[in-house]
């Protein structure tokens, strides 16, 4: 099984909360036939079904704090295994978070062959989360936890850009733009790929 998620595409998608992550996701998932990981969304389920560990995650999650490494990549695996005969890559959304977490992942899992970096204005993803924030039910896209999520976002994500900079995958992706403007953009990169 870990033998074949090796061989699998696997593209991290990077960005803030509320850059659109969700968005091109579900967009091809549509057009490529990938499976969409969000950690977010598995920490979420965790906490839905009411379980111990997700009464834990559930604390942490309402201040705004990352998750220990060990719980997401655990979580990110079952789901990979999974699904691994069924899918033509994965996208996993939201992760790493930091290096570290791009370290673990790599020597539990496999390398990715690409990171595609949606991109937005800090004051585009207050707005398109508050806007979110009125019908999401999310409990950290609230005005006060939504700053401590862009903080945490700056300081930890600009290393994990330089790292995989230097290994030449990363793909910029301007998320300014509309929604399927942007995703022009994500298939050129896809298409890019060997
Ligand atoms: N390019 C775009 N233009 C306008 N709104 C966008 C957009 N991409 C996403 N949105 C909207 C949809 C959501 O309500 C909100 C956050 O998007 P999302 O995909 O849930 O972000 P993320 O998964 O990165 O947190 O912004
Ligand atoms: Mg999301």
């Amino acid at each position: 099984m870990a033998d074949k998620i090796k061989d699998a595409k696997i593209i991290f998608v990077v960005g803030g909360p509320g850059s659109g992550k969700g968005t091109q996701c579900e967009k091809v998932v549509a057009k490529y036939g990938y499976t969409h990981l969000s950690s977010g969304d598995l920490l979420r389920a965790e906490v839905a079904s009411g379980s111990e560990r997700g009464k834990t995650l559930q604390a942490i999650m309402q201040k705004g704090e990352l998750v220990p490494l060990d719980t997401v990549l655990d979580m990110i695996k079952d789901a990979m295994i999974a699904k691994v005969d069924v899918s033509k890559g994965f996208l996993i959304d939201g992760y790493p978070r930091e290096v570290k977490q791009g370290e673990e992942f790599e020597k539990k899992i496999g390398a990715p062959c690409l990171l595609l970096y949606i991109d937005a204005k800090g004051e585009t993803m207050v707005k398109r989360l508050m806007k979110r924030g009125e019908t999401s039910g999310r409990a950290d896209d609230n005005e006060e936890t939504i700053k401590k999520r862009l903080d945490l976002y700056y300081k930890a994500t600009e290393p994990v850009i330089a790292f995989y900079s230097s290994r030449g995958i990363v793909r910029k992706i301007d998320s300014e733009l509309p929604v399927d403007e942007v995703f022009g953009h994500v298939a050129k990169a896809i298409d890019g790929l060997k």
